[in-house]
């Protein structure tokens, strides 16, 4: 069981260059970090694995139940935190888990467990817009995995986050992810690494953007 990412080549459309070329990389259940310089193409790994982008070249095989890129395997079996949240702004929070485990084919009614678990049941009637940036992050990954998809994919999810909110996301996933579900996370920040079976560092195989190397080169350049 694993999402094998085979000979992947990737370029936006309006940009010159590619992101990814004959790129491979595997990844097996449990909780993998992808790190490395911002830019250097971790939120493009998560859209193709998501199929939200299709590569230009090359495979993406994994284990869920649905094929590659159908409805079914974005709707049941991925779940997705963007940077951007896309919490739904008309929706309560229990709404907004609701719809999305009803949508994924799971039970609804464990709507208010999976906020608990995120020290939100207090706040389940609030319209996402009046929550604290820390409680929307929450409500958002606690909607991800009201779903209960294989393949759980955050990008950025503690960024900007204290100390406490930071432990809440940690510990509800090391303790609630099933053993079979590969969860990919996309991020700078170390608090995380103490969950994470595997840590992926693109700063070893991808190429740093020019202009940032140049910039590392000045003798009087000193990055924090
Ligand atoms: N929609 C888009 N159209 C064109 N280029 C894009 C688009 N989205 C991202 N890029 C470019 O693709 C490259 C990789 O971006 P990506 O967001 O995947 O990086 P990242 O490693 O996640 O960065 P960060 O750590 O800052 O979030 C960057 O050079 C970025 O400018």
């Amino acid at each position: 069981m694993a999402i094998t990412i085979k000979d992947l080549s990737y370029g936006y459309p309006s940009a010159q260059s590619l992101i990814f070329e004959n790129f491979n990389t595997e990844f097996a259940p449990g909780i993998t970090l992808l790190k490395g310089y911002s830019g250097c193409g971790k939120s493009t790994l998560l859209r193709i694995i998501a199929s939200l982008i299709r590569p230009q070249k090359g495979q993406i095989i994994t284990h869920s139940k649905y094929k590659y890129g159908s409805s079914q395997y974005l709707r049941k079996d991925i779940g997705f935190v963007f940077q951007q949240l896309n919490l739904l702004p008309l929706a309560n929070l229990k709404r907004n888990v609701e719809l999305a485990a009803s949508l994924a084919g799971k039970n609804k009614n464990a709507a208010n467990d999976w906020l608990k678990l995120f020290g939100l049941d207090q706040l389940t009637d609030r319209k996402p817009a009046s929550l604290s940036g820390g409680q929307q992050q929450r409500a958002a990954i606690a909607r991800c995995l009201a779903k209960q998809p294989s393949i759980v994919l955050l990008d950025e999810p503690t960024s900007g986050l204290d100390d406490l909110n930071t432990s809440v996301i940690k510990q509800v996933l090391h303790e609630k992810l099933p053993a079979h579900c590969i969860c990919v996370i996309a991020t700078h920040d170390s608090r995380i690494d103490p969950i994470a079976n595997e840590i992926h560092d693109f700063n070893t195989y991808l190429p740093m953007e020019e202009h940032l190397q140049e910039m590392a080169r000045k003798p009087n350049f000193t990055p924090e």
